[in-house]
């Protein structure tokens, strides 16, 4: 006689919805948990022929059991979809996990991965590599991203992947059971929700988007299925609204950046204290996103030269300069012996206490690093923009007196120098436009605003999961 594990609240569901053939193992896991790669996935077959059966019923599933008895709330799945292309989409779902946490503690569950990579394969599970390539081969990156924008070139080409990879996908997102997923990546829109669809779980399971680019964004970002699309801005906004989607489904709260540079108290001083920079000397941060891109090196030896006091043989200001995963520039700028003070750093977790230890920054136009520097009121000099999506944020920062914009080291050596010595006046007043532009509550606005959706749609979400077919059992 064959024995199957069927839990109670599946019997009561079973009663409740009729002949639900297929569930869910349990949840299980963390945030670190690690997830097989799977050519199967957790959904079973259970026979609910009980005159066949050998009925067992585990601890877990008599606590479940009671849990259905008193109505009691249980944790939501929460799947946070992105990709290291650039560090700013894990920024983003970092913000957007740290948020939850703090506004509503263990009411959900937060998995921040990057499905792709660990489940499908080419190109899809290349992308990091792919995107690091196109980019540094400026031209071809253009011809990819303005190529790909018209909507019928990029739902094929989507289409097919989905359609190719729909059962790794489809693995992918069961593993996690989410009753909410959010996207943060240009490309983590169509496929997932064609996989929803599939498998009938487009009105069970909640879909947003958070989009991270400020300006000039990719359609793919856009997609009329999504139940809301976050827009850092109202440029972004009417883009969304102009590619379709609805006014009901469009919110403009800000780009979501982590809450540690939102809601930290930070003091300078102490901050230099503990950073070990000089305490007197003005300090420009000089960096080039997650991946250190852009003329790092060259404006670092330029500025070495404007804040040096040649007359007195006395610097006149310090730098820092973060390389993120840009090894190799790191171990080249560390064998330099400077004039000035300078802290060379590579992938740096608090960039919060960098940024809020220096007086201005130096960095291509990513739209983490400016929504960043725009809470801890810090002027800008953007020196470099990735073409497509990162063109608009030059204007949003210039327009906006929050910064300047030059591709010349020299120039912009020159300007610091200038803000350090001469036109500290001028530092001021930019910072304070800075200050202005900052939208530091957007993280919380976000996650305020899934919250009250997820609340709208009731109960019935909790059970997406024990109520679906495979799709793998389709194809
Ligand atoms: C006539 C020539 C035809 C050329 C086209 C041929 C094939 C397609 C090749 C490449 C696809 C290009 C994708 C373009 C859309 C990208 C949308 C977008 O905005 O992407 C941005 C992200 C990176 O995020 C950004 O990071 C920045 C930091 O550096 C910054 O933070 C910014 O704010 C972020 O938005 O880019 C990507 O993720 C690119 C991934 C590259 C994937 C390459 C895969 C190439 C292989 C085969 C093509 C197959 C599938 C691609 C499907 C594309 C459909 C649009
Ligand atoms: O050492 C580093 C370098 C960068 N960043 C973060 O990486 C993101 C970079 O995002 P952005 O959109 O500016 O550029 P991208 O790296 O995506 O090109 C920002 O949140 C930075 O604070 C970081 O945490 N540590």
């Amino acid at each position: 006689m064959a024995t199957t594990v069927v839990s109670i609240t599946e019997k009561v569901l079973e009663r409740v919805y009729g002949n639900s053939k297929f569930t869910l193992s349990v949840a299980g896991g963390g945030d670190d948990e690690k997830p097989h790669r799977h050519t199967h996935h957790h959904i079973h077959r259970h026979s609910y022929d009980d005159s066949d059966d050998d009925v067992c019923y585990s601890d877990e599933d008599e606590s479940a059991m009671e849990l259905v008895q008193i109505g009691a709330e249980r944790t939501k799945n929460v799947l946070i979809l992105m990709s290291d292309t650039g560090g700013g989409h894990r920024a983003s779902a970092e913000a957007i996990r740290d948020a939850f946490k703090i506004q509503f503690g263990d009411k959900y569950r937060i998995i921040v991965k990057d499905v792709w990579k660990e489940y499908t394969g080419w190109p899809l599970n290349d992308m990091e590599r792919s995107y690091k390539f196109m980019v540094k081969h400026v031209q071809l990156w253009k011809v990819a991203f303005h190529s790909t924008s018209p909507k019928w070139i990029h739902s094929c080409y989507l289409a097919a992947i989905a359609a190719y990879y729909a059962k790794e996908v489809e693995a992918g997102l069961m593993e996690y059971k989410p009753e909410i997923i959010i996207s943060v990546h240009p490309l983590m829109q169509h496929i997932p929700l064609w996989v929803l669809k599939w498998q009938e779980l487009q009105k069970r399971v909640l879909f947003v988007t958070v989009i991270t680019d400020l300006n000039t964004c990719h359609p793919t970002w856009f997609h009329p299925g999504v139940n809301r699309c976050y827009c850092p801005s109202q440029e972004v906004a009417k883009r969304a609204l102009f590619d379709g989607l609805d006014e009901s489904q469009v919110r403009v709260f800000g780009l979501p950046v982590r809450p540690s540079f939102a809601r930290a108290v930070l003091v300078k001083n102490d901050l230099r204290k503990e950073l070990e920079m000089d305490l007197d000397l003005r300090a420009v941060l000089l960096m080039g996103g997650g991946e250190g891109m852009g003329p790092v090196k060259e404006t670092a030896k330029a500025l070495e030269e404007s804040l040096y006091d040649r007359e007195n043989k006395n610097p006149i200001g310090q730098m820092v300069v973060i390389c993120g995963r840009n090894k190799k520039l790191a171990s080249a700028l560390e064998a330099v012996e400077w004039k000035i003070p300078v802290k060379v750093r590579g992938f740096e977790t608090q960039m919060e206490k960098w940024m809020g230890a220096c007086d201005c920054i130096i960095t291509k136009a990513g739209p983490g690093t400016i929504a960043e520097s725009l809470i801890r009121s810090l002027p800008i000099i953007l020196n470099d923009f990735i073409p497509g999506q990162e063109k608009g944020n030059v204007p949003y920062v210039v327009e906006n007196g929050a910064g300047v914009f030059t591709r010349s080291p020299k120039e912009t050596a020159r300007i610091v120098g200038e803000w350090f010595s001469t036109k500290t006046d001028e530092l001021e007043q930019t910072s304070d436009n800075a200050r202005k532009l900052a939208q530091p509550e957007a993280v919380f606005d976000i996650v305020k605003d899934i919250d009250e959706l997820s609340e709208q749609r009731g109960p019935l979400a909790n059970v997406a999961y024990t109520l679906t077919s495979s799709f793998a059992s389709l194809v």
